[in-house]
């Protein structure tokens, strides 16, 4: 049953970042034997954020909670002998507007210490109107970054798949969105949003400028290629690297970088886009991608717009990982501070992006794939949450529809699509 549900969120042996079970029962102090049941312990280090962020990490970590207290059973049906347990230990820390608010900065050290020593971080969102003028320093998304880059996770993976249950959610027209199944890889500490210099400054004219610095390294862009390399490999055997190698000199090393590395995989089939065409192509013949790579201002752009081919950007996970430490993982989307504090927010992006932190960043691939199919399951029952509504479904808010994923996650036979 679970092979026909899949999300796509397709199981592969990362060259990074992945514990394996065995690496967990290996590590000093993380397994107990209660009476006679070993219990795998994680940390997991919760960072809810602004607006719509607490309302999506409050329903996704009873999602994880519930969803790990099921595991390590034997079924025969239904389970019975609990080979092991696994209990998670929640930190909540603030981060963003709601830290700026508390401690005067978007990232205490505290916080970045904390994701920094768990073995997984789960964010919501930062951000909103009350924090936009701040100086830069002191911005909420000042603050993402500096998590980013303190925990060093490179590559971002974005899958924007169309599932069945949604097609007439999208925006475009059936016969283009159906079947789209494509996974975004993005580089995610390096390029325009970290480079220098950056700032204000005066021109000849004596008028105000504003600037930033796309800037790339060798080994930047060796990285993240071959992570996508890899990923594609594991996928439909398609690279479509996205870059603006006609006017930018970064996407010119991007471009020859990325065919260099291409040569290590000669299973998989490298193609270049501009990205100007490749947001054309996205809403006029999706199907055409399998997996994309591309550096940070493209890729964040291009996800968003891949999004709403799949129903909309409350469906988006995405998982941040590094060559070593915890994984970042978090819903594709922001705060979302027009629908804040009104419970429409649609939680399914930040149980997906549970379900990666089980699959990427613990290696508990049947755990995630519980979840996977609860949201098949949810979705199967007709719950909708506003974004993704369309007639004769049962409309639902943010809480309900945690709800509802919570008795798909605890049915023993999940409904196949
Ligand atoms: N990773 C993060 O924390 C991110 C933070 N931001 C920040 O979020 C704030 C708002 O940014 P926007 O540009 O408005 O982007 P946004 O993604 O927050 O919202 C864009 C639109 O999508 C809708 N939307 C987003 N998530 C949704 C969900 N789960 N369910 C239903 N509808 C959803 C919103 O209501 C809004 O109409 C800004 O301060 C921005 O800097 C933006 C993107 C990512
Ligand atoms: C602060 C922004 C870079 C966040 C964002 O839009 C994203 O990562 O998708
Ligand atoms: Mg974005």
């Amino acid at each position: 049953m679970a092979a026909s549900v899949q999300l796509n969120l397709r199981s592969f042996k990362a060259p990074f970042n992945l514990k394996p079970i065995a690496k967990q029962f290996s590590r000093p102090g993380r397994i107990r034997c209660a009476a006679t049941t070993p219990t795998k312990r994680y940390s997991i280090t919760l960072l809810p954020g602004d607006g719509i962020g607490p309302e999506v990490i409050s329903v996704a970590k009873n999602v994880l909670k519930l969803a790990g207290s099921l595991e390590g059973f034997l079924s025969f049906p239904f389970p019975v002998f609990p080979l092991f347990r696994i209990e998670f230990s929640f930190q909540e820390m603030p981060m963003g507007g709601a830290a700026l608010d508390l401690t005067g900065v978007p990232l205490p050290e505290e916080t970045l210490s904390a994701a920094q020593r768990a073995d997984a971080v789960l964010l919501g969102a930062i951000g909103g109107y009350k924090w936009d003028k701040n100086e830069k320093h002191l911005k909420p998304e000042t603050g993402l970054l500096q998590l980013r880059e303190g925990l060093k996770v490179f590559a971002n993976l974005r899958p924007a798949t169309v599932l069945p249950q949604l097609v007439d959610s999208s925006t475009l027209k059936k016969d283009v969105a159906e079947g789209v199944d494509l996974m975004v890889v993005r580089e995610l500490t390096g390029g325009i949003y970290f480079g220098k210099p950056r700032g204000f400054g005066t021109n000849e004219k004596g008028e105000d400028i504003g600037f930033n610095t796309e800037v790339y390294s060798t080994h930047e862009i060796d990285r993240i290629a071959r992570v996508a390399f890899e990923i594609a490999r594991k996928r439909r055997g398609q690279l479509c690297s996205v870059d603006k190698a006609n006017v930018l000199e970064a996407s010119m090393l991007w471009r020859k970088r990325v065919t260099a590395i291409a040569s290590e995989y000669p299973d998989v089939e490298l193609s270049h886009m501009y990205v100007d065409n490749a947001a054309m192509q996205l809403v006029r013949y999706p199907k055409q991608f399998d997996t994309i790579v591309t550096n940070n201002i493209f890729g964040d752009i291009l996800s968003d717009e891949a999004s709403m081919i799949t129903g909309s950007i409350g469906m988006l996970p995405s998982a941040s990982l590094g060559e070593s430490g915890p994984g970042l993982f978090e819903p594709i989307h922001g705060s979302a501070p027009d629908i804040a504090g009104q419970d429409k927010a649609n939680p399914l992006a930040t149980i997906l992006s549970a379900a990666m932190l089980l699959k990427y960043g613990l290696g508990e691939a049947n755990a995630a794939n519980r979840i996977e199919n609860a949201v098949l399951d949810t979705l199967n029952r007709g719950f909708r949450t506003g974004d993704i509504y369309s007639t004769g479904n049962k409309l639902v808010g943010c809480k309900e529809m945690g709800e509802e994923v919570l008795k798909s996650v605890d049915s023993p036979v999940p409904t196949a699509i």
